[in-house]
């Protein structure tokens, strides 16, 4: 198996908080990956450490054989991000940021301009394309985040939550999109809270909990005998059964 991804003894510490601790992980090229995991995991803590964007207190990443941390230049001219939060340039329209990003990536000016023209026609964003970036919804930026990531054709694509706020219409254009990437070789790594979407997308999933790797491989090995990998992620995160906030006797209509 090629790894696109391998990761080896990753720690990382926020003061007394452990966020991810010593984790392994081998993520296999030219595959769909789903990253799941309860809130605060550490699933940003992993992909930033992954992509180069926080330092590692310990171990190593390798993307495509290229040691992320010793040649971070190197790597990140082979891998597009899609960030959580997506601090973009609010004050370029969405065509300027485009066009920003791929000079930014050495891509020369008319390729530039062939490729965002494509890309912002395949994710509707023609329309909104001289509009600035401040002014576009939620949906819109994780859009026009995905087209800045994808322009320069990276071979590893992280995504942080790539389907938050998007309208379904556009949730299928973005997924023909990264099947139609992930089916020519590439790999796609992205996180998500929504097990339905990664179960249809994913042939890979890695299941994090408490800064740990509960599971990892092949989407049918992690859901094993369950009947669904929602029902498999809360065996293995352990949370069946879990207060369903019964206590809270206060809570909706009736006496007040
Ligand atoms: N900059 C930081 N300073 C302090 N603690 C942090 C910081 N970033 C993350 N943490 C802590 O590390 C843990 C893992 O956070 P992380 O954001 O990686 O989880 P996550 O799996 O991405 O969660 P979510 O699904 O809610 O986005 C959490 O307990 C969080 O509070």
């Amino acid at each position: 198996m090629t790894s696109a991804v391998s990761v080896r003894g990753l720690w990382k510490r926020f003061g007394q908080q452990v966020a991810v601790a010593g984790i392994d992980l081998e993520l296999p090229a030219g595959k769909f990956i789903g990253l799941v995991g309860p809130n605060g995991a550490g699933k940003t803590t992993t992909l930033s450490m992954v992509t180069g964007l926080l330092r590692p207190d310990q171990g190593s990443v390798e993307i495509v054989g290229q040691d992320v941390w010793r040649d971070p230049v190197n790597v990140k001219a082979r891998i597009g991000v899609l960030p959580e939060g997506l601090r973009l340039f609010e004050r370029l329209s969405g065509r300027e940021l485009l066009a920003y990003s791929g000079r930014l990536r050495g891509l020369p000016g008319a390729e530039v301009d062939r490729r965002a023209a494509q890309l912002l026609d395949v994710l509707d964003l023609a329309g909104a394309q001289h509009k600035l970036v401040v002014d576009y919804s939620t949906g819109m930026r994780k859009k026009i985040g995905l087209a800045a990531a994808l322009l320069h054709n990276p071979e590893v694509l992280f995504l942080d939550e790539p389907f938050e706020g998007v309208d379904p219409v556009s949730a299928q254009t973005i997924r023909g999109v990264l099947e139609r990437y992930t089916a020519s070789g590439a790999t796609v790594v992205f996180s998500s809270h929504v097990m339905e979407l990664v179960e249809s997308l994913c042939d890979w999933v890695a299941v994090m909990a408490a800064g740990r790797i509960r599971a990892h491989g092949p989407l049918d090995e992690v859901r094993g005998g369950a009947p669904s990998l929602q029902r498999a992620f809360l065996e293995l995160v352990g949370a069946q059964g879990q207060n369903t906030g019964a206590n809270l006797d206060w809570l909706g209509g009736g006496a007040r």
